[in-house]
């Protein structure tokens, strides 16, 4: 049976972040997800995790400056000291939150940098930090992000890039994102995808599509592909990284039966 993470970023935004692990315990989830955790001190999160019985299953390494429209800083020749210092802060946070799989942004192309040099930057820069995850027993994500609609300029937009970049470092410890949303969006034919890609997908999330709301709002099957996930052995985490269209507690249908 898949196991699901409540993606706090996105979801029970009606109370205060740190408020929110309860409301996730309370719902029935068993892990969550966020964006970062870099605004908080690690033993508060560490804290409310234990305290709501909870794992930490996934965050990213940090962006750049997100607040700014950075998304990821990977693919940047002159960011890199900065992307390595931001291995180290990921790393101690992994650590003290006992979480086991970072999620490396690739970073939007500006359109002065040509795509060679933002492709070799993103390579060289992924094969350091998996090396770094990997002396500690950590897998590293690399999520493709659909470039149509929510991020233009995305240098990892299909799985097929992703895929690409895990077979040229041959690092036995990257693995696929999988994000359904972003998938559907690029490239459809979400089971059979899933099936091929199986042995490389560490994480996979979910939103309906359009609008990014919750399962039943738009155009995939849930049930299908959730019953297709668990038929076929995943053994990851699925986090649930959609923007509620209504308070999110009246939005978690799709959870009965998985809980
Ligand atoms: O946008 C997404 O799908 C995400 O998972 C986060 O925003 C970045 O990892
Ligand atoms: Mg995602």
């Amino acid at each position: 049976m898949p196991r699901f993470a409540a993606n706090l970023s996105m979801l029970f935004t009606e109370v205060d972040f740190t408020e929110r692990f309860a409301r996730a315990r309370a719902a029935g989830f068993e892990g969550v997800e966020y964006l970062f955790p870099y605004a908080y001190p690690s033993d508060l999160l560490a804290r409310l995790l234990n305290d709501n019985n909870l794992t930490q299953v996934l965050f990213n390494l940090p962006p750049g400056d997100w607040d700014a429209g950075e998304r990821g800083i990977a693919c940047l020749p002159d960011r890199v000291e900065e992307f390595r210092a931001g291995v180290d802060q990921a790393l101690d946070y992994a650590r003290a939150l006992g979480c086991r799989q970072l999620n490396c942004l690739a970073g939007l192309r500006p359109a002065t940098l040509d795509e060679d040099t933002a492709w070799q930057t993103l390579v060289a820069n992924v094969d350091y930090a998996a090396e770094r995850l990997a002396a500690e027993g950590i897998t590293l994500c690399l999520e493709a992000i659909n470039s149509r609609v929510d991020m233009p300029g995305f240098v990892l937009d299909t799985s097929g890039k992703v895929m690409s970049v895990i077979e040229e470092l041959d690092g036995s410890n990257i693995r696929l994102q999988y994000d359904l949303y972003h998938m559907q969006i690029m490239e459809g034919d979400l089971i059979r995808s899933l099936e091929c890609l199986l042995p490389w997908i560490g994480h996979i999330q979910f939103a309906d599509n359009p609008g990014r709301h919750e399962p039943g709002t738009g155009e995939i099957n849930f049930s299908n592909v959730f019953a297709a996930i668990d038929g076929m052995g995943y053994e990851g985490w699925v986090g649930a990284e959609y923007r509620p269209s209504a308070e999110t507690s009246d939005t978690l249908g799709w959870f009965d039966g998985w809980s």
